[in-house]
């Protein structure tokens, strides 16, 4: 379960699980990512931010190799996906979860059925047994046991959002791919939502990378951010460090009207507070 690579940080030796170099991608001969580089850390919610059409999904979905590179590579726990065999590709697949942007849930089958379906896939077992699996991941997102028999047309949309997040973790991964896990949902929703990843990375220590648009998410709960721009990763780093990033975008983003209403000085102090104290667990 050890990353094999590190990358010295300021909060010192750190595992890496994905390192992107060089990323590029583009469609119909119009570059999206070009020479990207991206470091996600063990154990970190990495919010990854730009303005629209940056390619922040294209980005996640080129990590999870559902977009195909130009050129760059991509290596997670230590695998270069292009070296890896279909048989290693399978296996480091099923570290990850990913929670897509409309949930994606089949409409045909219920909740209980489409959180089986990775199960169903991976590995078989007797029905009895995966229905089993399924229904204690339906619970660790915080449905209530009845969803599990409704089709996804019955569902609240933070429901669905629930709903897939369960499907994300029916194999148990090591990282979750979060594309806009808060969009559509109310205040109070997403806020729930938000804290229900944290919980989720601070139990099971998952590393999350999430795109997001969401201030309060980015502020809730992230370790770090990743601004995308110029088909790059712009900047990365605390609130504090991307507050004083000289760029139109992050000064924008990160210093206007609705970022007034956040003390980004205290949130990096509890941020740090909260890493030191889930160090000292794992000790
Ligand atoms: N399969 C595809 N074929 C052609 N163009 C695509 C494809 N996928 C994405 N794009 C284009 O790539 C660009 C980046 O898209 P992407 O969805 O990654 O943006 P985004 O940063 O996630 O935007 P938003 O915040 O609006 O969701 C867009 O111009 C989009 O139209």
């Amino acid at each position: 379960m050890e990353a094999a690579t590190t990358a010295k940080t300021d909060a010192g030796e750190r595992p890496v699980v994905i390192r992107g170099r060089g990323i590029t991608v583009g469609f119909g001969g119009k570059p999206i990512l070009e020479d990207l580089d991206i470091d996600v850390y063990r154990g970190e919610i990495l919010g990854v931010v730009g303005g629209s059409g940056t390619g922040k999904s294209v980005l996640l979905r080129t990590i999870i190799g559902l977009n195909r590179r130009i050129a760059g590579t991509v290596e997670i726990f230590g695998q270069d996906l292009d070296a890896a065999t279909d048989a290693e590709r399978n296996r480091i697949g099923r570290r990850w979860g990913v929670l897509f942007q409309q949930g994606a849930l089949f409409s045909s089958l219920t909740v209980l059925q489409n959180v089986a379906v990775p199960i169903r896939e991976h590995f078989p077992m007797p029905e009895d047994l995966r229905n089993e699996l399924a229904r204690l991941k339906i619970e660790l997102v915080g449905l209530p046991p009845d969803a599990a028999d409704k089709f996804p047309s019955e569902l609240s949309g933070g429901m669905i959002k629930r709903a897939s997040l369960a499907r994300s973790l029916a194999l148990d991964p090591d990282i979750v791919f979060l594309d806009e896990p808060t969009a559509g949902l109310d205040p109070i929703g997403a806020a729930d939502f938000d804290a229900l990843i944290r919980n989720l990375r601070d139990t099971l220590g998952l590393t999350v990378f999430m795109v997001t648009h969401d201030l309060d998410s980015l502020v809730g709960i992230t370790d770090r951010i990743a601004v995308l721009g110029n088909r790059k990763v712009l900047v990365d780093g605390t609130f504090r460090e991307l507050k004083n990033f000289d760029h139109p975008w992050t000064q924008a983003y990160f210093n206007g009207e609705r970022a007034q209403h956040y003390d980004f000085e205290a949130m990096d102090a509890a941020a740090a507070a909260a890493a030191s104290t889930r160090t000292t667990e794992k000790a």
